[in-house]
């Protein structure tokens, strides 16, 4: 008989959607396997008022065929957000998501500086009114070191705003899971192929383009630290696809674009890596509970079951004139969602 594991309500706590064509590609790839997903505002333009984000909502809802799925909604950082602004909006976003300006894709009209007296004013607006702070954490230096150089800032941030519940984005260094024990207001997100890939899987032989994000993947002892504290469900840690598709053509180009997209082969590859380091047990918090417990979400219920069976990955997904290729493509997995 097939071995089977449940998930019950996994979420994704941070997902790229985009628009159009590609919303209707992607999304039901989450909707149908996901209780719900962070939905990550870097549209061109980007999600900053109440009208675009209540739209974009209802078209990822009518993209992801009736599936019982909450799309939990953020609006992209900006300086001048008002308090009535924030206090009118505050029931209708899970958080605000800051992106230093040019830093990764789409996030040109992101923030220009990272000093805290200038993001004061809409930070203690936030704190005040319980909205947290999701960042994408690189500054512009070296690219191995972008990550490591942005830990004093976000140490700054939890010490200036003790209240303001902070999560660091798509984690891919050791600092980065030293930092969560630090200060209590501090949690993280990793990726599904930041806990597989280094900068060899990348670069190390022939390039592989659709290996490429931001931030990139680094060197085997932080995946080591960042493995060590998914696969033990760290409290402070929650899963985080950062699933970020790009048409193929502008991955298999020059000038490629920076985003992994996983959404369709998540959960399967999940089960297949904590099965391999015998976490299992510890998989519904780092893909569900933990989530639930920092961000205080109420979920409908929604059961996953896998099984291991293999599931070739599809060498491309594509409606319309979009086309994506996923990680793995025409690899195979050892697990399957049960009703593939
Ligand atoms: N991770 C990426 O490489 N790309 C993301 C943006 C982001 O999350 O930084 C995207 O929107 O394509
Ligand atoms: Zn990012
Ligand atoms: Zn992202």
């Amino acid at each position: 008989m097939a071995k089977t594991f449940t998930i019950n309500e996994p979420l994704d706590m941070h997902l790229h959607l985009r628009d159009n064509d590609m919303l209707r590609l992607v999304a039901p790839l989450t909707s149908k396997t996901f209780s719900g997903a962070l939905v990550m505002p870097n549209l061109v333009p980007p999600v900053t008022t109440k009208e675009a984000l209540l739209s974009y909502k209802n078209r990822i809802l009518s993209a992801c065929n009736g599936d019982n799925f909450i799309p939990f909604m953020t609006l992209f950082f900006q300086n001048n957000y008002s308090y009535e602004f924030l206090e009118d909006i505050k029931n209708e976003i899970i958080g605000i998501k800051l992106y230093p300006a040019g830093i990764t894709t789409n996030s040109e009209t992101g923030v220009s500086s990272m000093d805290i007296e200038v993001l004061r004013p809409t930070l203690e607006i936030m704190s005040r009114l319980g909205i947290p702070l999701c960042i994408h954490g690189e500054t512009n230096g070296f690219v191995m070191d972008r990550e490591k150089e942005f830990m004093p800032i976000y140490e700054s941030l939890a010490i200036a705003f003790p209240d303001l519940k902070i999560i660091m984005e798509h984690i891919t260094t050791k600092d980065a899971v030293e930092l969560l024990d630090k200060y209590q207001n501090l949690f993280a997100t990793v990726t599904l192929h930041h806990l597989l890939i280094t900068l060899d899987d990348l670069a190390g032989g022939m390039l592989k383009p659709h290996l490429f994000c931001k931030p990139i993947a680094k060197t085997p002892i932080d995946r080591t630290a960042l493995l060590n504290a998914a696969l033990k469900a760290h409290p402070k840690l929650m899963f985080g696809s950062d699933s970020a598709p790009h048409p193929k053509h502008k991955k298999e180009c020059c000038g490629c674009a920076a985003g992994v997209f996983t959404s369709p082969i998540a959960l399967q590859v999940l089960v297949e890596l904590f099965e391999k380091h015998n976490s299992l047990d510890n998989l519904n918090d780092f893909v569900s509970n933990n989530a639930k417990k920092i961000y205080n979400l109420n979920l409908k219920s929604k059961t996953i079951n896998l099984v291991k069976e293999d599931f070739i990955v599809p060498n491309v997904y594509e409606y319309k004139e979009e086309k994506v290729v996923p990680m793995y493509s025409g690899e195979t997995l050892s697990w399957s969602l049960e009703d593939n």
